[in-house]
């Protein structure tokens, strides 16, 4: 790189706009939309779409809701003009077919040949008016620039809406100065003017001037500026559609296109998820659900974005960027403990779904673009307690009590680390129900402990007073070499089972902490039992038990402590 670009790049010299009016607007409604994924998408392509992949987008492109598509760039092959006269075949009456065509009188005539028969047409012609353009690529004055687009209009006119054998099209026209964002704005009203008198537009069927930002070349701002100079010198406003077509060469087309709608524009050109030459034109997902979040509905229905992308990508063979603005697949992912902290906070307290949307972290409920909640948090060596218990929250419905929680994560923490990646959803249930032994939670589940570990056979529970119950409890191991009986007096179950397991194990057992709450809410519902017991006074361990019966669910959970603690080692023989 040069120590002093200045000598190489020129700074963009914006237009003066002291009276600007955009700043203080807000958006009240959509605009209205083109897809350019099927030319300017198309043609930005190294392997271009068949005709076949064409016909797959463009089906897409009309169940989002798209009413003007432009589908080709007829005189440039063969395909492009198949598929046009396969559009205007097949496209639903309300949409309206869009065609590109430089300014070559041969090449407008093959054009609007592809169109015949169209119930709704649009013929769309560019012709470049910045001075580099005009210098560089063209050699024509700005007098030539302005005669030849205003001839090629008039062409396009009489061969379109002035010929009496076209007279069951609905024609519209389409002019973009293009590389309007690097053109002098008087110019390109001098020229808008001219072509507009040759078209001759109505107030009901308005002419459409397409202000490209051919290529961006300067900051969103000065875009909007440009688009409000046009919009308030170009002559009776009420027969013009203000069109934007920006790219993404700075990275500012969504924006830039935004701030341009405030200047006054009232529909933008764009590809799904900002397909396009070079950079990309403006990606309209993002326009589109960037309007839907802030309450308005954009009329273009993304309620299940996976079968956009798997078109966008499987036709376009480019994949979806995983960070794309709502449609990336990270992008409603938390990997990162604060994120998932917060988020799992956010839907605990989201009670009422007429609620408005305030989950921290997702501007957008991920359930309206038909993606899961199971998708976004996912647990790695990032992640604190919110993630992995928001998993066992998702898949086994136990609501763990922030000490298990705390517990759990050091257990995730470690297998992170060891495994060197991300744990998925099944890694996680299956780690959890490992490391509280929970063998009983589905009947069909056959998993053996390894080890003397114990279960409970059976057990009574009875009334010695009103304060006392005492417990008798049968528990043997997996291999049933070992059979004993437990028993035990105090206030409750879990106080009764306690006091045997201290008569019968040397160890001490001390419960610390309790939790239970239902599993499911029919008649089938179980018990979810959590205890913190701590053992000798020294080791705090937790554990889980579930069961139809609540006793039965308090007495696993206590099992699950002691086969911990025997797993672990810390648990000191039984008592002769
Ligand atoms: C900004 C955009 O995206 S514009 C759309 C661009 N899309 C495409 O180009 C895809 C389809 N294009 C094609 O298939 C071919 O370019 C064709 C069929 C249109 C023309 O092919 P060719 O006749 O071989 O010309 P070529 O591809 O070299 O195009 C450049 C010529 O077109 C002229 N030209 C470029 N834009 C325009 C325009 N808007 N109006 C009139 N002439 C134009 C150039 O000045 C140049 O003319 P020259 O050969 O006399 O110097
Ligand atoms: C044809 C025009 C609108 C274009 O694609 C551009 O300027 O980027």
């Amino acid at each position: 790189m040069l120590s002093n670009p200045s000598k190489k790049y020129k700074k963009f010299v914006p237009l003066k706009l002291p009276n600007r009016q955009w700043p203080d607007k807000t958006f009240e409604k959509p605009p209205r939309w083109l897809s350019t994924d099927l030319r300017d998408g198309n043609q930005s392509l190294p392997d271009p779409m068949s005709v076949e992949e064409k016909k797959v987008y463009f089906k897409k492109l009309v169940e989002i809701g798209f009413k003007e598509i432009e589908v080709a760039f007829p005189s440039a092959s063969q395909i492009d003009f198949d598929f046009t006269r396969f559009c205007v075949e097949t496209a639903p009456e309300d949409v309206s077919i869009q065609v590109l065509s430089p300014c070559r009188p041969e090449l407008i005539k093959r054009t609007i040949e592809s169109l015949t028969g169209a119930k709704r047409a649009t013929i769309h012609l560019y012709l470049a008016t910045s001075d580099c353009f005009r210098n560089v690529v063209f050699g024509l004055s700005k007098e030539q620039t302005l005669q030849l687009a205003t001839e090629c209009t008039k062409l396009v006119k009489s061969l379109t809406k002035d010929d009496p054998k076209h007279k069951d099209t609905i024609w519209s026209y389409e002019f973009s100065p293009e590389t309007f964002s690097d053109s002098d704005p008087d110019y390109v009203v001098q020229v808008c003017e001219s072509v507009k008198a040759a078209w001759e537009p109505s107030h009901e069927n308005p002419i459409i001037f397409n202000l490209p930002a051919t290529v961006e070349m300067s900051t969103p701002n000065v875009y909007a500026d440009q688009v409000e100079y046009f919009c308030t010198h170009i002559s009776d406003r009420q027969s013009v559609c203000v069109s934007l077509h920006p790219h993404n060469d700075r990275g500012c087309a969504v924006g830039a296109a935004e701030l341009a709608q405030l200047a006054g524009a009232d529909r933008v050109e764009g590809c799904l998820f900002g397909n396009g030459e070079r950079t990309g034109n403006v990606d309209l997902v993002t326009l589109a659900l960037n309007l839907y979040t802030q309450g308005i509905h954009p009329k273009l229905d993304f309620s299940d974005i996976k079968s956009v992308i798997d078109v966008v990508e499987r036709c376009n063979k480019i994949p979806v960027h995983p960070r794309a603005p709502y449609g990336g697949q990270l992008v409603v992912c938390a990997f990162s403990g604060s994120h998932q902290d917060a988020i799992k906070k956010g839907f605990e307290k989201r009670k009422d779904p007429k609620e408005y949307w305030q989950i921290p972290y997702l501007p957008l409920d991920p359930q309206d673009i038909g993606r899961t909640y199971e998708a976004i948090i996912r647990v790695n060596s990032q992640s604190g307690k919110g993630g992995a218990s928001w998993i066992i929250l998702r898949n086994l419905e136990m609501d763990l009590p922030r000490g298990l929680q705390i517990n759990f994560s050091k257990v995730v923490q470690d297998a992170t680390e060891k495994k060197g990646r991300e744990l998925k959803t099944n890694e996680i249930v299956d780690l959890f129900k490992n490391e509280y032994l929970l063998y009983n939670f589905d009947e069909e589940e056959t998993l053996e402990p390894a080890g003397h570990l114990f279960k409970l056979d059976n057990y009574e529970l009875t009334n010695k007073s009103d304060k006392v119950r005492e417990l008798s409890a049968q528990m043997s191991n997996y291999e049933g070499s070992v059979s004993y009986k437990v028993i035990g007096e105090g206030n409750g179950p879990i106080s009764a089972f306690v006091n045997g397991l201290n008569k019968k194990f040397k160890s001490k057992f001390q419960v610390v902490n309790y939790h239970e709450h239902s599993l499911g809410a029919d008649s089938n519902s179980k018990a979810a039992a959590y205890i913190s017991c701590k053992v000798d006074d020294e080791h705090l361990i937790w554990g889980v038990g579930i069961n139809e019966d609540v006793s039965t669910a308090s007495f696993s959970s206590l099992l699950s402590v002691i086969n911990q603690g025997i797993r672990m080692g810390v648990i000191k023989e039984m008592r002769a």
